[in-house]
């Protein structure tokens, strides 16, 4: 199948605390040349592995995986609200197979998503319905988490999936790099955050989810500022990150335990697992190689931010020609 892969940090605080207009039009840049690139491309279907924050999955029920055959953003952070253009069929052939090679799923048929799923789509397409998409969750923030080496299984799984399909097919992995923004745990969260956020979180009130995300930009603007209290971000395990998925050495970062990611990238970090999952199902259909990658730690938008394109290595020599300016 004709396959790209387009992975991409998101914050929701672009747009609500941003850096400066320099580096703010840099990634501005940065994100169009993934446009340009994906409009190229023309993908009849995107496959997008990222996580959630908390609006749509939550401790009465918190799956590994689970893969959207229907799905809706909740519109945090100010995003759109609405249904997603699931391709319903492929989501149910895709659990199934994903299911028959041993790699267990869930399925949902109401999918709430947010700003995890609805930034990267909006980076790439102009509305939420612009493009058939199959969402895959994966938990990336509510512990026990498993090893990061089931994501690749995942990917791999999705990748063998796909491989007899053959539309043009756009594979996403949406979150960070290293990253620690304020996302409440489990483990020593206050019981009414408990209750409200982490155990039934569903549908809050307009005014509980400003307050929550009023709550974000104010820390942002702390981290930025340089308040004491915040894990630092990490370029030097970012690099690592960055040049192990490059080169397809996948046993350089997930055959560690939960604690290096945390230790070395923050809690948020886990969220490489949607790009270790997409770029494991690039690698399933054959050599790939990366051709575009940006990276800069912004500490207002709390993240070591990236975005990369990759191809399979066959298709480059084209990419090249068709994509002028994209490689950084
Ligand atoms: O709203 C939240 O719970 C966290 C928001 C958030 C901030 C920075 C980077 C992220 O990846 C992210 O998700
Ligand atoms: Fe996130």
């Amino acid at each position: 199948m004709p396959v790209a892969l387009v992975a991409t940090s998101h914050s929701p605080l672009i747009g609500l605390n941003d850096p400066t207009t320099e580096i703010r039009d840099e990634v501005r840049g940065v994100l169009d040349d993934a446009r340009a690139f994906v409009r190229d491309f023309d993908p009849e279907l995107v496959v997008m592995f990222a996580p959630d924050h908390y609006n749509g999955f939550f401790y009465d029920m918190m799956p590994p995986f689970c893969i959207g055959a229907s799905a809706h953003s909740v519109g945090d952070y100010g995003l759109p609200t609405g249904d997603l253009s699931v391709d319903k069929a492929a989501a149910y052939d895709i659990g199934a197979s994903v299911l028959a090679q041993g790699v267990d799923l869930a399925i949902s048929e109401d999918m709430q998503v947010d700003h995890g799923f609805v930034q990267p789509l909006l980076f790439l397409f102009d509305t939420l319905q612009s493009v058939p998409i199959v969402p895959i969750f994966i938990n990336c923030v509510a512990s026990p988490l498993g090893p990061a080496r089931r994501s690749m299984d995942l990917g791999s799984a999705v990748g063998a999936a796909l491989a007899d399909d053959d539309r043009r097919i756009l594979l996403v992995g949406s979150g960070g790099l290293s990253h620690d923004p304020p996302v409440p745990r489990m483990e020593d969260a206050a019981p009414e955050v408990i209750e409200r956020l982490l155990l039934r979180g569903r549908n809050p009130s307009t005014e509980q989810r400003a307050t929550r995300e009023e709550k974000t930009v104010k820390a942002a603007r702390a981290y930025a500022a340089g308040e004491a209290g915040y894990r630092e971000l990490n370029p030097e395990w970012d690099k690592l990150v960055l040049d192990a998925l490059s080169s397809g050495d996948f046993a350089r970062i997930v055959d560690h335990d939960n604690d290096w990611f945390v230790r070395e990238g923050g809690h948020s970090s886990h969220e490489i697992r949607t790009w270790i999952a997409a770029y494991a199902a690039l690698s399933g259909q054959g050599p790939y190689q990366v051709q575009s990658r940006y990276y800069r730690p912004i500490k207002e938008w709390f993240a070591g931010f990236s975005t990369t394109i990759a191809t399979p290595a066959s298709a480059l020599a084209h990419a090249r020609v068709s994509n002028k300016g994209v490689v950084r």
